[in-house]
């Protein structure tokens, strides 16, 4: 039997910082492993991009086991320019996604951007229209939307298995009350720095939305889409940022209600057992999806059905780790599978996320965060594009 040649992506990995070393080091796990087992495609780490220095992005090289022969650079738009990259996955902080992403987009690159996507929605509606003019894939990186567990659970839904869904309770808390009025984060740090984006929703409530919007609002027929109502609670944090943020999604037409929370100090699982219960719980009239684990990284779920005499169908997900590159996967390979698929078959959007539905998002967060009387500052905000924008610079 012929075997199908693997379709080849190259990447360009924009920064250096936390996510970009977990992300680049699952493109480099094994895409063969049981449980994700992708033999149509193949990724390869071709370059990187530091704006601190050539040599941080020489270290990163190094640091996640890339090839030798990946470049090292010590701006941004130096791996925009370069020829050998198809795509460019930007990992940098919120704040600088629009700037960033745009730099790439002009360039004529693929792009994969970490979430949240921007700051606010017109900066959304900006790059999707230069996507789409420039004829470019372009893709939210909300990984979850990708896991097995979050197919499996779309499925779930649409055949009717937990009856309609009237609404989903989705909470991702990370507990991180310094019990001194301030909480584990410097005042500087990206989770609570304005000038970085910071702030609870945009980081954290991004998750507990994905589940409302996969749950309530992709599942819902193109002809009868429908935007939700909003209305928040917002705590503002003493830099100005939200550190704890709940909101109430009502989709009138289709009778359900969403609520997603978030908050720096309490946690959705308190005693990192799970002892508190499911963070996530998709009800229907028949039944319920109990989604276990953090909401970012799911473990698997519980179905508990009305007439099921206590019973309950159990499902666990794990994450294929690879043996050969010390036990690693976290499972950010799946979205990276997607966009790779999406470049092979000239899609320009991914069904799991399409554009249309990330705007919708950043519009909800954008509207939450306006109730709270959250602001950031200019430089972060606009939708205007300037490649020699600090952003693009890295002249901090
Ligand atoms: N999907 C997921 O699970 C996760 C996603 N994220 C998302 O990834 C993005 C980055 O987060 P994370 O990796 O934790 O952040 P880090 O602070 O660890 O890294 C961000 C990197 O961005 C670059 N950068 C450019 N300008 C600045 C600046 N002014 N301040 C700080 N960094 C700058 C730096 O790289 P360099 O100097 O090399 O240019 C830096 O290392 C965020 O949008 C976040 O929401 C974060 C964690 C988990
Ligand atoms: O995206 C994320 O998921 C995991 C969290 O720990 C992290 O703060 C956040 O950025």
């Amino acid at each position: 039997m012929a075997t199908e040649t693997p379709y080849k992506v190259r990447w360009g990995i924009m920064a250096t910082g936390w996510i970009a070393e977990v992300f680049t080091k699952d493109l480099l796990a094994n895409p063969l492993l049981p449980g994700r087992d992708a033999s149509d495609i193949r990724h390869e780490v071709v370059a990187v991009a530091s704006s601190s220095s050539k040599d941080r992005a020489a270290e990163f090289i190094a640091k996640v086991k890339a090839p030798e022969t990946a470049k090292a650079y010590g701006s941004y738009h130096e791996l925009v320019a370069d020829p050998d990259v198809d795509i460019i996955y930007v990992a940098t902080p919120h704040s600088h996604h629009f700037q960033n992403a745009m730099l790439a987009l002009e360039a004529g690159k693929n792009v994969l951007c970490e979430k949240a996507l921007t700051v606010n929605a017109a900066q959304a509606r900006k790059l999707v229209e230069t996507a789409r003019a420039k004829n470019l894939f372009f893709m939210e990186a909300v990984w979850t939307r990708y896991f097995p567990l979050s197919v499996k659970v779309r499925e779930l839904i649409k055949s009717g298995a937990i009856g309609p869904v009237y609404r989903t309770v989705a909470d991702l808390s990370i507990g991180a009350d310094g019990f001194n009025g301030l909480v584990d984060f410097d005042d500087s740090h990206r989770m609570v720095n304005p000038e970085l984006a910071g702030g609870a929703l945009l980081d954290l409530g991004i998750y507990a939305l994905t589940w409302v919007f996969q749950t309530l609002y992709h599942v819902q027929p193109e002809a009868t889409k429908e935007k939700p109502q909003v209305v928040a609670a917002v705590t503002k944090y003493h830099t100005g940022a939200d550190e704890a943020t709940s909101i109430l999604l009502h989709f009138p037409q289709h009778r359900s209600q969403g609520v997603a929370l978030t908050s720096l100090r309490v946690a959705s699982d308190i005693d990192g057992r799970g002892t508190a219960g499911a963070a996530i719980r998709i009800q229907g009239s028949l039944g319920e999806i109990q989604v276990l684990g953090p909401a970012y990284r799911p473990t698997g779920y519980r179905i508990v059905y009305k007439k099921g005499n206590g019973k309950a169908e159990v499902a666990e997900f794990p994450i294929p780790k690879d043996p050969e590159r010390d036990g690693w996967g976290q499972g950010m390979f799946w979205e990276a599978d997607e966009a790779a698929r999406c470049l092979r078959d000239g899609r320009k959007e991914s069904e799991t996320l399409p554009w249309s539905e990330s705007i919708v998002i950043m519009e909800v967060m954008e509207e939450a965060l306006r109730q709270g009387g959250v602001e950031y500052p200019e430089v972060i905000t606009t939708d205007v594009f300037d490649p020699q924008s600090p952003l693009n610079t890295g002249k901090r």
